[in-house]
């Protein structure tokens, strides 16, 4: 019998993996390539061509643990993150809240957004005065109280009508959370707002060599104990053990575990684990995920381009909602310009559904097309480009999500759940909740064992 299986070799997965590291565990990965999940990442000479979780914590947080924990280097995202094309300008500097004056548009057009703009930034702040962290308050009240806020409308019933100007300004922002804005709630867009507003407050910073350089790491440091190609089919609480079954190359396998950690997305954690609480279950099978299609652009130009020095690019009406230049993290620690780059672009929610079907090289066209439009020459400089798809992109904070999160954060028996649609953070939500299954495990058989031994 193990000590512990995890299922689901992502970020939340292998977090809990690194934690259980001293006992008897099993990491059981669906993908028989690589594990990671939604961290993709593959290394071209200095830059790094990255498809999924590009940002990630600062100080204090559970990723900066396992950074250390891992020998795992990162640096501060260089370069403006505030980067905006529209109505064929681009802006990169300066308050976001001066751009509505800065861009080509009519008089008629500014003043559309004058006025959901002034209550977007008032109602900013009273978001990000609600969701300080408070003295003494645990990390779960305050995430409480994240999902909380206007938690009882969607952001399009919040902002009402806008223009099409009003539109093109205020709607990508919202998607990045991977849902339409008749889809989020109101607080989640508006602390969409909040994040970008403030820049990079929580999410800034970048790892060293790529993202996947951190979850491949961690699955080197426990290789013989992951499985690649394992699809778990069924896990089964019981008193004293949990019996996980699993298809490996078509055959069919069991598993008995005192505990296990599921890190897998909620609706696969909901059909997989069985007999769970019929609430938890439930709850499970509530959490929505919107698609994220990401195209990843190694380039080759030999000269500085007009996005060096910016990181993230807003778009509006192009096939993404925004541009991340890979290549500023080489940026920001050259000396002189060197040459080549790297570009990612992604396009969440209902642009991402609009994409689903379209093949891969298409949309790697597509991308490319509109990256020329904005930065013209573009096209001409792309050695490599490869575009992937990821059903279950972001977990998302709809109305009446707010009244799930007891549920789904209740202590459990012997089945510990992570997974980034625990919280509001991502990859951070992935890390911590990792952290925590992997706490709660470890206290469980620790306990264990000293009754066996007495
Ligand atoms: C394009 C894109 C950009 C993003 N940008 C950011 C960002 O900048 N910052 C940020 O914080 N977050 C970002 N995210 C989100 C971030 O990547 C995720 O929050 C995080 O990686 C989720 O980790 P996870 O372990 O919870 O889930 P996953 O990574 O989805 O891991 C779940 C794992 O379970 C496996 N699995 C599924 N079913 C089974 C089964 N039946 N049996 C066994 N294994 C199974 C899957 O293959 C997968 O490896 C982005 C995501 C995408 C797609």
């Amino acid at each position: 019998m193990k000590d512990a299986v995890i299922i689901g070799g992502g970020l939340a997965g292998l977090s809990a993996a690194w934690r259980l590291r001293h006992w008897d565990i099993q990491v059981l990965e669906s993908d028989s390539k690589r594990v990671g999940g939604r961290v993709m990442s593959e290394k071209r000479g200095p830059y790094v061509m990255n498809w999924g979780g590009h940002m990630y914590a600062g100080g204090g947080s559970s990723t900066m643990e396992l950074l250390a924990e891992t020998g795992t280097r990162s640096m501060r995202i260089p370069g403006s993150l505030q980067g905006m094309a529209l109505n064929g300008k681009f802006l990169t500097t300066g308050p976001v809240m001066t751009y509505p004056f800065r861009f080509p548009m009519s008089n008629k057009g500014r003043l559309s957004i004058m006025k959901p703009g002034a209550k977007l930034a008032l109602d900013v702040l009273r978001y990000t005065r609600a969701v300080a962290a408070r003295p003494g308050e645990t990390p779960e009240v305050r995430q409480q109280r994240i999902y909380d806020f206007e938690n009882d409308r969607t952001f399009a019933d919040y902002i009402g009508d806008l223009s099409e100007d009003g539109k093109k300004f205020f709607i990508p922002v919202v998607m990045r959370s991977a849902a339409d804005p008749d889809q989020l709630s109101a607080g989640a867009g508006i602390g969409y707002f909040s994040l970008i507003w403030n820049i990079g407050q929580g999410l800034g910073r970048a790892i060293v060599g790529g993202a996947s350089t951190l979850t491949e790491g961690i699955a080197q440091t426990i290789r013989d104990r992951v499985e690649l190609g394992a699809v778990v089919d069924e896990v089964v609480q019981n008193r004293d053990h949990v019996v996980v079954r699993y298809t490996q190359n078509g055959v069919a396998h069991e598993v008995k575990a005192r505990t296990v950690v599921m890190a897998t997305p909620a609706s696969i954690t909901h059909k997989v684990a069985v007999n769970l609480g019929e609430d938890l279950r439930e709850a499970l099978s509530l959490i929505e995920y919107g698609p994220h299609v990401a195209g990843a652009f190694l380039t080759n130009e030999t000269k500085p381009m007009p996005y060096d020095g910016t990181y993230g690019i807003a778009a509006a009406d192009k096939s993404f909602t925004v541009a991340l230049n890979q290549g500023s993290l080489v940026r920001g620690v050259e000396k002189e310009r060197q040459p080549g780059g790297s570009m990612m672009t992604f396009s969440p929610a209902s642009m991402g559904r609009k994409l689903w079907d379209v093949d891969n090289e298409t949309i790697a066209k597509t991308y490319i097309q509109d990256l020329d439009d904005i930065f013209p020459g573009f096209a001409s400089i792309v050695e490599e480009a490869r575009v992937e798809k990821f059903e279950f992109g972001s977990p998302y904070c709809f109305p009446g999500r707010a009244k799930l999160q007891p549920v789904l954060t209740r202590p459990s028996k012997r089945v510990f759940l992570a997974g980034d649609y625990l919280g509001t953070l991502y990859t951070e939500t992935a890390i911590s909740s990792g952290f925590t299954a992997a706490q709660e495990a470890a206290s469980l058989l620790s306990t264990e064992q000293q009754t066996r031994r007495a």
